[in-house]
């Protein structure tokens, strides 16, 4: 069995798999190391092998966690590190290692699943757009505020926007104009990750016409989906990228 982890900014996804056929024996999302650990060693008749990440954490935070995984598991952790070009993708960025590694498994993960030009757009912590062409290269993306900064942005810096968790998820099911704080705040971020969406399925249509495949994943995809009726969601993306970059056996 292998341990698999995401580990963005606000959240760590986890799932073990049986390395002989892939199936999935488990899996979830927790807030922080420690109930990574207390998840994972609940699973029943749990037997691990080895372990791959991807952290867009600091180096201090990624090594402390790869240390807890080998002390509490008894496995070694590989961390998929930057590379200029795998499996056909070539890695746009001006300097390749700044490229966010979610960014680039996505990336890895799309094309590999496509086979063709396609758009990758992950809704997490941050919005975020790539963009890699039928040959491979990826031309670079965007990153924006997602629904959980840009909700804190508003909460922070303004004095009477303020309303608890029940409250926003009720105002999510409709986005007409609200008619109470969350409804306004809520509806109103929605159309904005929707915009950002139908902007680079607009930019890419202007680069390739039909001939692109366009991904959603990350925690808000589902928030986004009738923007993009075509997308296919595909929320373990960053684990499909993750597999290529991670060979384990
Ligand atoms: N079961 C869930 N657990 C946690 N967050 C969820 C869940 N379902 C949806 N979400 C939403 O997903 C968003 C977080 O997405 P995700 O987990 O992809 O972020 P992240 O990986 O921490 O961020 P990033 O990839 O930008 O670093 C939050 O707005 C959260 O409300
Ligand atoms: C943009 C985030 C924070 C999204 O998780 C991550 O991909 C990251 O830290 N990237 C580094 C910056 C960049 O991709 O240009
Ligand atoms: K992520």
């Amino acid at each position: 069995m292998i341990l698999e982890l995401d580990c963005g900014n606000s959240f760590i996804k986890w799932r073990v798999i049986h390395a002989a056929d892939c199936t999935i024996n488990g899996g979830g999302i927790v807030d922080s190391d420690q109930a990574l650990v207390a998840a994972v060693a609940g699973l029943s008749s749990l037997s691990l092998t080895g372990c791959r990440m991807v952290s867009v954490r600091s180096e201090e935070e990624t090594s402390s966690l790869c240390a807890l995984i080998q002390a509490s598991f008894g496995v070694e952790v590989n961390v998929a590190q930057p590379v200029q070009e795998m499996a056909g993708v070539r890695n746009g960025y001006d300097d390749y290692q700044r490229l966010g590694m979610d960014r680039w498994l996505g990336a890895l993960g799309a094309y590999h699943l496509a086979g063709r030009a396609c758009l990758v757009i992950d809704f997490g912590t941050a919005a975020k757009a790539d963009f890699v062409a039928a040959n491979g290269e990826h031309l670079g993306g965007y990153i924006c505020p997602g629904m959980p900064l840009m909700r804190s942005q508003l909460r922070t810096h303004t004095r009477r926007i303020r309303y608890d968790d029940a409250s926003a998820e009720r105002a999510l099911s409709s986005l007409a104009p609200g008619r109470s704080t969350v409804e306004a705040v809520e509806r109103g971020c929605v159309l904005m990750l929707q915009g950002f969406a139908r902007t680079q399925i607009e930019q890419a249509r202007a680069m390739w016409g039909e001939d692109f495949t366009v991904f959603l994943t990350g925690g808000d995809a589902p928030l986004v989906q009738e923007a993009a009726p075509k997308a296919r969601i595909v929320p373990d993306l960053v684990f499909v990228g993750l597999a290529m970059a991670c060979p384990l056996n």
